[in-house]
């Protein structure tokens, strides 16, 4: 592990100006634990005896939004640095913020109010790594550990559980004992977090090395509370050749199977989510549309809203769950009905998550339908080279064009067009203005 920490020059420059007034000044936190893992910080924050104000007075460009919790944000080249003075947290009334912060003058005081060990490490170039609690042995021996009574620190900030299970999924780290027991034993306190902060660590959960560490939530007890619908999954069985595994296992090997992009985990995520409400009652075995897709898109839709998802995501994720059983051939008019219907971006999504779902499935049938997925992949790559038509916009008429040809205004102008597109998808060479026009005359003119 590498123990000498790369300060960038702008922040060193921080600690330097607030070091030549005579101010203590440290980097803390997420980037001190990063550095050490020789990943590189998102951002560098730093901690400092100078109160908000002194702080302030020392730089040319600053943000205030943080004041009240002690926070002076100094932008330098175009770059924002929080600096927060060294601070004690009063009482916790919602266990998420503090009611009044306090300012202390004792660095160590302030490392002990943050969450674990790893997160409570600061350092600058004079001093070296300032440890109190035994955070550097906890990286070394890869352990998740609140600083000091794991109670106090998930009772005064309920977030802090999930970030626990998160950071154990991104570091691949064990949560210790007690810490684990503390989060079990206030698992209800996650009812005070907000949707909005829920949605962000479960995303990075599941975009993370180790995303089947949310099994974390299920032994906690803190799944029944943020995902009740994947509780429901832990451990159903399904009566089908392709499933050797329950919901749950089938699901998590699904998204261990697709690549960390947050839309496909989070599709992976759903996509069975209806399977136990579908084997409970009698629409298992019916027609996968009107069964456990339709039930899975419901329960998604609800999961999705309640996270408050942007739009554009929920209705990613709705479509892949929606199609992810669609049968596709390999066969050209197979394909382009698939990509008329859900447009070449959710097509080669689907790919992918129709892949993820083969291989979370049994082995035994896994080759053969990989060889056939990556024909279909092939041969859509072609016909989008290729040009070729599969969509209203890239046919050769419009609906103006009808209308001069005598078609009347109205619902018959989208029915004749989508019939023109049925016949250019079956026979491309028809694509052309004169032959449409033609196929109008003789076989739509009496249409009213
Ligand atoms: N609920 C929280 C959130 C943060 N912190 C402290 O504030 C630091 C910075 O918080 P944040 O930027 O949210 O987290 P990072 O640890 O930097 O990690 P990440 O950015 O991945 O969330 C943490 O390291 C930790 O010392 C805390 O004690 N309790």
């Amino acid at each position: 592990m590498k123990k000498d920490l790369f300060i960038p020059e702008d922040v060193q420059n921080i600690i330097a100006k607030l070091n030549n007034k005579g101010y203590e000044a440290y980097v803390v936190g997420g980037c001190v634990r990063d550095s050490l893992l020789g990943k590189e910080p998102k951002d560098w924050d730093i901690t400092t005896n100078s109160l908000p104000h002194d702080t302030k007075a020392l730089f040319v460009k600053t943000i205030d939004t943080g004041l009240k919790h002690g926070t002076v944000i100094v932008v330098i080249n175009n770059e924002n640095y929080e600096i927060t003075t060294y601070r004690i947290d009063g009482e916790y009334s919602d266990n998420r913020r503090p009611d009044k912060v306090e300012f202390t003058t004792s660095l160590k005081d302030d490392l002990s109010r943050r969450d674990f060990t790893i997160n409570a490490l600061a350092y600058n170039p004079a001093s070296g790594i300032m440890d109190y609690f035994g955070g550097m042995e906890d990286l070394d021996n890869q352990i998740i550990r609140a600083v000091r009574n794991a109670d106090e620190r998930f009772k005064e900030d309920a977030l802090r559980m999930l970030r626990a299970i998160r950071f154990s999924a991104q570091l691949d780290f064990q949560i210790e004992s007690k810490t684990l027991k503390a989060i079990s034993e206030n698992k209800e306190l996650i009812n005070n977090i907000s949707p909005e902060r829920i949605r962000e660590e479960l995303t990075k959960m599941l975009v993370s090395p180790n995303p089947h560490k949310l099994l974390l939530l299920h032994d906690t007890g803190l799944l029944k509370f943020i995902l009740p619908e994947f509780e429901n999954c832990i451990g159903v069985r399904q009566n089908n050749p392709y499933h050797m595994y329950s919901v749950s296992e089938h699901t998590i090997n699904a998204v261990l199977s697709i690549e960390n992009d947050k839309v496909l985990r989070w599709a992976m995520l759903l996509h069975d989510i209806g399977k136990p409400i579908t084997k409970s009652t009698d629409l298992e075995g019916t027609d996968h549309f009107y069964g456990h897709q339709k039930v899975s898109m419901d329960l998604s839709l609800d999961i999705l809203k309640r996270l408050r998802f942007d739009n554009k995501s929920i209705d990613l994720i709705l479509k892949l769950v929606q199609y992810h059983d669609m049968k596709i051939d390999c066969d050209i008019k197979s394909i382009k009905s698939a990509l008329r219907i859900m447009g070449k971006e959710i097509f080669f999504m689907l790919l992918k998550v129709k892949e993820a779902d083969m291989r979370a499935q049994n082995l035994i049938y896994l080759e053969p339908r990989l060889v056939e997925l990556d024909n279909i992949r092939c041969l859509s790559e072609r016909i989008i080279k290729s040009n070729e038509c599969y969509t209203l916009n890239a046919l050769a008429v419009k609906g103006n064009d009808l209308i001069e040809l005598g078609i009347k205004q109205g619902k018959d102008i989208g029915f004749i067009l989508n019939k023109l597109l049925d016949m250019v998808i079956e026979s491309p060479e028809l694509n052309t203005y004169s032959q449409l026009c033609q196929i109008v005359r003789s076989h739509f003119l009496n249409i009213h």
